[in-house]
């Protein structure tokens, strides 16, 4: 890792951790080196130090690992001359290898994050079959399905579900070689083996795998000699009844610059798609989370209504969610009180007041019937048309996903109609999603827009 690496690490660990957090306390790392697996950073003060592997050491090994960068231990530490070169590592436990132990050097894992495993993932309405296909791949033995393609908005819990398959692979059935890369890695390796000349051995490596999993596919639109080279590695492992799982921020018809053949391959097995968490869900991964950070910040009472309030309030990506938590335990232990609904408005006002941006019903309205080049009233409208009756079906569709709305309130929305055709139209997209590519387009699309 150089300097600029880590510069680039800690810029997306804003993201993770928060504006306030990342000056404070991730800006004024310095990092020293990397021997051994293990990395080292000059710190200003011992508590700083403390502080930051506390809070953040496994969001930063997270962050790390996304970047292709294996490193199994922090240390924080003053350093009399913060640019002497690092010291040598303590020894360390093996390395929390991916694959099996006698092709730990050659086989291009990343390193699985510890906090992603079953255990850890919240399993609710928008994830259940997700979460089902995962655990289905990670017990073995004979499936219906190969590849398994998981698609979803932003920080649904895709990454994560990945990491519990290789967790449960690695515990259950260590003999097999688990590869989980994200398609930029995978473009990366190609890339450098060709510059290297090392084709056959780029090609063996990823052929010999059990288990391939590819992370955000969607890198891939553009890249055409990585996609064909990836078409070829797939076509071989389906072919030797390997097992594929790929993740994607959209379904396979909806990527773009990726060739029809290699998506409707990657289409062909089970296609289940991640639904923006419910209330419900929220509350549920907050519920857990926070037990998590109770080990870690012992005494931390969180007063009642504190979850609901921001479950209702943060919708968007639980990525947003988590980092709200974090923030909320960190000051809570600094200044030594319970966390209460005012202490959170106050210590998350950023957050909130970024996240208040709804989709209601008329949003969708809007959108969908610009999308369909039809009338706002002739959406709203009696007419049956089908040029009608199918771009309100699907904002009836996307309003049902979308919004916390019931579907008498939807029904009321779309003029007044019941909710059994509200029902209806739900039901009939939701079976042309499954066939109809241009459907299944038009949805991600507008879903898009709405989310941004
Ligand atoms: N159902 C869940 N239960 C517990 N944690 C969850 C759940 N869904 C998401 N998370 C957490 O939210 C964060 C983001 O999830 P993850 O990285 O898996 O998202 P993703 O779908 O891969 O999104 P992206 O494509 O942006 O990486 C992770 O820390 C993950 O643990």
């Amino acid at each position: 890792m150089t300097n600029d690496n880590w510069a680039q690490v800690s810029e997306e660990l804003k993201q993770a951790v928060g504006a306030n957090n990342h000056t404070t306390w991730i800006a004024p790392l310095r990092f020293e080196g990397l021997v051994d697996g293990v990395a080292r950073f000059h710190v200003p003060t011992t508590f700083h130090g403390n502080y930051v592997l506390q809070n953040f050491g496994d969001q930063i090994l997270t962050q790390l690992a996304r970047a292709g960068i294996t490193v199994q231990r922090l240390i924080f530490a003053q350093s009399a001359n913060a640019s002497a070169a690092p010291r040598p590592a303590a020894p360390q436990p093996a390395a929390p290898a991916l694959a099996a132990a006698d092709d730990e050097d050659a086989t291009p894992s990343a390193t699985l994050d510890p906090r992603f495993t079953f255990d850890r993932f919240v399993v609710g309405k928008p994830n259940e079959m997700a979460h089902a296909a995962a655990r289905r791949i990670a017990e073995g033995g004979s499936l219906g399905f190969n590849p398994l393609f998981l698609y979803g908005g932003v920080g649904l819990g895709k990454t994560h579900l990945m990491h519990a398959i290789g967790h449960e692979l690695k515990a259950n059935q260590p003999h097999l070689k688990v590869v989980l890369t994200s398609a930029e890695q995978f473009m990366y390796r190609f890339i450098t083996a060709l510059r290297d000349k090392r084709m056959m051995d780029f090609k063996q490596l990823y052929r010999s795998v059990d288990v391939l999993m590819v992370d955000d596919i969607q890198f891939l639109g553009g890249k055409d000699s990585t996609q064909e080279e990836f078409f070829h590695t797939f076509n071989a492992l389906i072919d030797a009844g390997k097992r594929i799982i790929i993740s994607a921020d959209r379904a396979p018809g909806a990527m773009k610059d990726v060739e029809e053949r290699i998506t409707s391959r990657m289409g062909s097995g089970l296609v289940v798609d991640l639904f923006p968490t419910d209330f419900e869900l929220r509350v549920g991964i907050l519920q857990a989370k926070a037990d998590y950070y109770r080990a870690q910040y012992p005494g931390i009472v969180v007063q009642p209504g504190v979850f609901e309030f921001l479950a209702q309030r943060i919708s968007n990506n639980v990525r947003v969610l988590e980092g709200a938590l974090t923030r909320l335990f960190a000051f809570a232990s600094l200044v030594g009180r319970e966390i209460s609904l005012e202490m959170t408005q106050d210590c998350l006002a950023d957050i909130l007041r970024a996240s208040d941006r709804k989709i209601t019903v008329e949003e969708i309205q809007r959108r969908v019937s610009e999308h369909y080049n039809i009338r706002l009233s002739d959406m709203i409208g009696p007419k049956r048309l089908r040029s009608y009756a199918r771009p309100r079906q699907v904002a009836m569709y996307l309003s049902k996903k979308l919004t916390s709305r019931s579907l008498p309130e939807i029904g009321r929305r779309f003029g007044g109609r019941d909710h059994t055709t509200v029902m209806h139209g739900v039901r009939k997209i939701e079976e042309l999603k499954a066939t109809d590519s241009q459907i299944a387009d038009d949805l991600e699309l507008l879903r898009r827009a709405l989310e941004e």
